[in-house]
């Protein structure tokens, strides 16, 4: 039997979104250096990275609202802006837009703000299809209020559902629950998530914040002054950072110098691997709280020359426990260990610490990198 194959099964996917080179220069000042990233059909990716690294001017740039100067922006494999030849507007892109400071219609009701963009549908359709949105996220007893009575997460809220009615292909958000208090912010966040995931729009999505990226993305893009530093799923970028940037941004982490010694680094709570540097080269090794394992034990008669607790302070879900590690060698380090839950020893209480070594990281020291791989490896 011949077996006919569809071409249009086989075609790779087309990106929703495909930023290439893309650089942009303020008043002779490069805000973004080369950036190139794709948004799958249906995928979620977060530009995340630190106050003025080039998020928003990127996403600016995607949404037409920046002119290219450098590269191209291609959606859904049309080329839609490259310098001096291309500017699609940002009306005609097909896209939702939400930025921070999105501005409802004042003259219109929360339903005919999110009916807006629905012009081509039937009246009827328009309000049931504003209705269903409105409803997801969480502002159905709302519809005929104005945007001057509601609260600034309401109206971001109304926006969100304003861009998505249309059903986009392409969502492009901007701290969209940045004026959202944290629980608020944590509910709507969840239920933007399930409406992007349900309407299958492709999203670009902007944050400072590595939990929102976590939660919200397939995939992470972590930028740093105008570059992208690493891009993968939010489990890569945890628990494979290239760099100690990576490991930094996403929390607090404890930092030790050491020298490589055949393959391995001593440090107060166990050595770690570090074969693929040269030998005596120096190290950086990045330790998280939550590497360090704390169980109390009874050492006599000096317990001051065993590991023991400096202090110990509840967080919450979580005791932060200030540590005086002590190692074989006579070495010493002030590190701090996160052990969910409630557990608060007491001042100068002896404790034996276990390494994690999945949540360990070592990088060659600055200097060292010059010269060596900077390829990094789980200790
Ligand atoms: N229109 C503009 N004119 C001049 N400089 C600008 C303009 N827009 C942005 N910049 C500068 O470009 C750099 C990047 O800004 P951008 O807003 O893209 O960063 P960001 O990562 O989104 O920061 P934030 O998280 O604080 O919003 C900053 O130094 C900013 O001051």
């Amino acid at each position: 039997m011949t077996v006919t194959m569809n071409t249009a099964e086989v075609a790779a996917p087309v990106n929703a979104l495909a930023l290439r080179n893309v650089r942009h220069t303020f008043d002779g000042n490069t805000v973004v250096k080369g950036i190139d990233l794709e948004v799958e059909p249906g995928e979620v990716v977060c530009l995340l990275g630190p106050s003025g690294c080039g998020k928003t001017t990127l996403l600016r740039i995607a949404a037409g609202l920046e002119v290219l100067q450098e590269g191209s922006v291609a959606l859904e494999d049309n080329v839609i802006a490259s310098p001096g030849q291309r500017h699609v507007p940002p009306e005609k892109r097909n896209v939702g837009l939400a930025f921070q400071d999105s501005a409802l219609f004042p003259h219109l009701t929360v339903l005919e703000n999110v009916m807006f963009g629905l012009k081509k549908l039937p009246a009827p359709q328009r309000r049931k299809r504003a209705k269903e949105l409105l409803e997801q996220l969480g502002m159905a007893s709302y519809t005929d209020t104005y945007p001057h009575m509601l609260s600034g997460g309401q109206q971001q809220r109304v926006a969100l559902a304003r861009a998505l009615a249309p059903e986009p292909r392409l969502m492009l958000l901007d701290e969209p629950f940045s004026s959202l208090d944290a629980r608020l912010r944590d509910q709507i966040r969840d239920d933007t998530l399930h409406v992007l995931k349900k309407v299958g729009a492709a999203t670009l999505l902007v944050t400072h914040d590595p939990e929102e990226a976590m939660f919200m993305a397939d995939r992470i893009a972590l930028m740093r002054d105008g570059k992208i530093i690493q891009v993968g799923t939010p489990q890569e970028l945890y628990c494979a950072p290239s760099d100690p940037f990576v490991v930094t941004f996403f929390g607090e982490v404890n930092e030790l110098d050491g020298t490589v010694n055949n393959g391995k680094i001593a440090t107060p709570v166990g050595s770690v691997e570090a074969g693929w540097l040269p030998e005596g080269s120096q190290a950086k090794v990045m330790i998280r709280p939550e590497a360090l394992r704390v169980a109390e034990c009874n050492v006599d008669p000096n317990p001051h020359d065993h590991s023991h607790v400096i202090m110990a302070k509840l967080l919450g879900r979580s005791s932060l426990i200030h540590l005086c590690a002590h190692g074989s060698q006579g070495d010493e380090a002030h590190l701090h260990a996160r052990v969910p839950g409630l557990f608060l020893p007491g001042e100068g209480q002896p404790v034996d610490i276990h390494l994690d070594l999945s949540q360990v990281f070592v990088f060659p020291s600055p200097t060292a990198a010059a010269g060596a791989s900077t390829a990094h490896r789980h200790a």
